[in-house]
């Protein structure tokens, strides 16, 4: 699991060690060298000979990368550093110009970045406060500019973040240096995982400075081990109704093939059994899986509205209701979250809710929160935090990184491992997985009541196996996805 934690707790838990004297630094500055040694090597590079810029901002983010610069100009690399802050890391500065690196003028600056194969970022890291201002501002738009015209894409590696995102908020609202690699130094921060900002990040690595920060983080993204940890694995004295029944009020004369996909999202998610509510879509659904078993019954989690349109939703308020007053888990996906615009005050955080940004921005409307879909794509851990206090339920934001927040705990930030998964029906496919693994969990969840965070942990969980199941190099279909749901959940219990 990558845990981010904001740069106030990463502050505090880092002022004792300073004081006690423990090298932060050097060891930060030493994991952001080896970054750079790795990706030059990925690429058939030896650091000896290798051109490299550095480029220092005045804060401790610059005293690192000033510091990384030192030891790689004493591996033989051909090392430039920029100071473009007006001011600088006196010590990281000394140790530079001590290992032979040349100091580059501001009207040098766009010359020497066209020649380093790699730039280091230590512009601004977690003491930033965004937007970034001049000259920082105009310094990250011409190298950006540089960047795009160049033949050859420098390797950009960013000193604990990218210069410019909302590390604690995940916002962007200015100039970014956009990074390959983001070197994460002790603990990731939330605009590392969380959109728009995780965008601008490359790939994050961690790196172990000897430095933990207590308590839960802000946001966390969950890897296949976690995943495996909350999957429930059936066992000798499992039957299809200890594994989790899926009563599904999906699919529609209009849209029949949601009713499909949901089944195909259950079953692949591994629900003991699927139960399907949509009478003018049982031969269709059947027809593809004949495990189905139509009309009502007892069920551990209900899935609604993939499917329905809003003109056909009254039909789903028995289903909602029955799972509300039972407390056990429900999926309201698409037209089903029309309900909620009207009554439905308190919900229970067993009822998760899987909007897409626009459907989130009707629904915080519907309840006086006045946020459009840009508001929401702009600041989604806030859009979904403040959906769950709204609400009381589990929200699921769906796009290339779900983000997911339950009323408590903390918000799950998942990315897509594909943007090809961005098709018609994916969505819900998503609901039924996720109806199967809160079907598993159903009696536990019911017994726990209100305010519990597992709910988020599951959403979370399910976000991982369909980015799982959708990761491609080219086209996928919502079918595909199902159909490939059964390897993904092997693939996180093979570890
Ligand atoms: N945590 C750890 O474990 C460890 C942390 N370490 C490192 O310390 C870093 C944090 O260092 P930090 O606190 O010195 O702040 P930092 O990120 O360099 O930024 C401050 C500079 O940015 C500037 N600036 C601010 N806002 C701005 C704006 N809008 N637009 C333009 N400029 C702006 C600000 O200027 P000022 O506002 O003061 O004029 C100042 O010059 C952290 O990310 C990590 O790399 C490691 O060394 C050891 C272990
Ligand atoms: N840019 C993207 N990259 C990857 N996945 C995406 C992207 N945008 C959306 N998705 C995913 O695609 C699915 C779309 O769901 P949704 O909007 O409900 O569509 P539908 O109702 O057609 O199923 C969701 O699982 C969401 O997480
Ligand atoms: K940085």
């Amino acid at each position: 699991m990558l845990r981010a934690y904001r740069s106030s707790e990463v502050a505090a838990a880092e002022r004792p060690l300073i004081e006690a004297g423990v090298p932060l630094m050097e060891r930060a500055s030493f994991a952001v060298s080896t970054a750079v040694a790795r990706e030059l090597k990925a690429r058939g590079h030896r650091v000896a000979g290798s051109r490299i810029l550095v480029l220092a901002g005045g804060g401790n983010n610059g005293g690192d990368a000033l510091y990384a610069g030192a030891y790689l100009a004493r591996r033989g690399a051909i090392v430039d550093v920029a100071c473009p802050a007006g001011n600088v890391h006196e010590g990281g500065y000394a140790a530079a110009i001590d290992a032979g690196c040349r100091t580059v003028a501001d009207d040098e600056l766009a010359t020497a970045a066209r020649a380093a194969g790699v730039w280091i970022d230590g512009l601004a890291g977690i003491g930033l406060r965004p937007p970034l201002r001049d000259p920082l501002a105009s310094v990250v738009a011409m190298l950006e500019t540089e960047r795009a015209t160049s033949p050859d894409e420098p390797i950009v590696v960013a000193v604990d973040c990218p210069t410019g995102i909302g590390v604690d908020d995940g916002g962007v609202s200015g100039p970014v240096l956009r990074a390959t690699v983001t070197v994460a130094l002790a603990v990731a921060k939330p605009g590392l995982l969380a959109p728009p900002a995780s965008r601008f990040c490359g790939r994050v690595e961690v790196v172990d400075i000897g430095l933990s920060v207590p308590g839960l983080p802000a946001v966390a993204a969950l890897g296949g081990s976690d995943v495996a940890d909350v999957l429930r694995v059936p066992d000798a004295t499992d039957h299809k109704y200890t594994r989790g029944v899926v009563l599904l009020g999906t699919g529609s004369a209009e849209y029949p093939g949601a009713a499909v996909l949901t089944a195909g999202g259950a079953l692949g998610g591994g629900a003991g059994m699927v139960r399907l509510d949509s009478p003018d879509v049982a031969s269709l659904v059947l027809r593809t899986y004949p495990e189905v078993v139509t009309g009502m019954g007892r069920a551990q989690a209900t899935v609604i509205g993939s499917g329905v349109p809003a003109t056909d939703v009254d039909r789903l308020r028995g289903p909602l209701d029955r799972a509300l007053a039972e407390n056990y888990p429900v999926v309201v996906d698409a037209g089903a979250l029309s309900l909620l615009k009207d009554g439905y005050e308190d919900l229970p955080s067993t009822a998760v809710l899987t909007p897409h940004a626009g459907e989130l921005a009707e629904l915080l409307s519907a309840r006086g929160e006045g946020l459009t879909r840009s508001d929401i794509e702009a600041a989604p851990i806030r859009a979904v935090r403040l959906a769950a206090t709204v609400t009381g339920a589990t929200i699921v934001l769906k796009g290339g990184t779900d983000v997911i927040a339950g009323p408590d705990g903390p918000v799950y930030a998942q990315p897509a491992r594909s943007h090809w998964r961005a098709t018609a029906g994916a969505g819900d496919v998503y609901a039924g997985l996720l109806g199967a693994l809160l079907a598993g969990a159903g009696e536990d969840l019911a017994r726990a009541g209100r305010g519990y965070g597992q709910p988020a942990l599951l959403a979370a969980a399910a976000s991982w196996l369909h980015a799982e199941a959708a990761h491609s190099d080219g086209p996928i279909r919502a079918g595909q996805i199902a159909e490939r749901l059964p390897a993904a959940i092997a693939q996180a219990l093979r570890g």
